[in-house]
């Protein structure tokens, strides 16, 4: 068990979680030089909420989210997504799971320029012959707000707006989980919030889980909870974070 784990203590869960590690451990290298990127890590997200991951540089964030999403082996431990195993499925099988179950969004937007926002959003739907529910697109449509934006584009977007439109997108197929790498690290402050401000919607009123990797507190804030790694541990949590508390939080890891 993690020092975190033992030392926490125990809170409310609003709902079952969909993603759960247990005791995740990853080792980078080998023969001499290695790095614990991830040790004994515990950590599950609940339906619908907004998870923030923070903490120093290289403390873990990016291999903890790899290894969530199947994007990355562990060394130990176990990741599951629902009712499945994702840490014992074999590559071809974490493709589909990645592509039918997974959304993500990325720091660079990876729009296709020759197709519309709304081209855009469909695309993935598309590519996987998998029907698109009419209403779950209105729905998203809304909730992104781009309105006759849609049409255009992406070149006639501001960022935030191309943003959206990369998170609509993760959002389509109704993922159980959408992984969300510095959503807003290529953002202006306005932007970044319109962005956020559309993720947070997107948990409270799709019911979409959500998990996102920061380093800003201000993003972190937009989050339900904020959770904190250090040296490859989880070390701390914060609920109903805001961006005060947050670097608060940061500073004292940092010391
Ligand atoms: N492919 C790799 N090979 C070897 N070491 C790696 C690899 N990827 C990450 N690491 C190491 O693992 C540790 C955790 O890295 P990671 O990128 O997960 O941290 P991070 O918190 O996301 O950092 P940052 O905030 O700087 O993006 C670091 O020491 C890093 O150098």
């Amino acid at each position: 068990m993690s020092e975190y784990a033992a030392a926490a203590a125990p809170q409310p869960s609003p709902a079952p979680p969909v993603v759960v590690a247990r005791d995740l451990t990853k080792v980078y290298g080998g023969a001499g030089s290695t790095v614990r990127a991830l040790d004994e890590v515990s950590v599950s997200f609940a339906r619908g909420a907004f998870t923030a991951i923070m903490g120093p540089s290289g403390s873990g964030k990016s291999t903890l989210m790899h290894c969530l999403a199947g994007l990355d082996t562990v060394t130990s431990g176990t990741v599951h997504l629902g009712g499945t195993e994702i840490t014992r499925l074999r590559d071809r099988e974490l493709t589909l799971l990645r592509r039918d179950r997974i959304g993500f969004v990325f720091q660079s937007f990876n729009l296709l320029p020759m197709l519309t926002a709304e081209q855009n959003i469909l695309l993935p739907a598309r590519i996987a012959r998998r029907r698109t529910d009419p209403a779950r697109l209105a729905r998203i449509v809304e909730v992104v707000g781009l309105g006759e934006r849609l049409h255009h584009l992406p070149s006639a977007l501001s960022g935030g707006q191309q943003q959206r439109v990369a998170v609509a997108r993760a959002l389509l197929g109704d993922p159980e989980v959408v992984y969300a790498d510095e959503p807003t690290g290529n953002l202006d402050s306005r932007s970044g919030a319109e962005v956020l401000g559309f993720l947070r919607d997107s948990a409270r009123d799709l019911g979409q889980t959500v998990v996102m990797v920061t380093h800003d507190p201000v993003a972190a804030a937009y989050a339900d909870r904020v959770v904190f790694l250090r040296d490859g541990r989880l070390v701390d949590e914060v609920y109903g974070p805001t961006a005060e508390t947050v670097l608060d939080r940061l500073v004292k890891l940092e010391s």
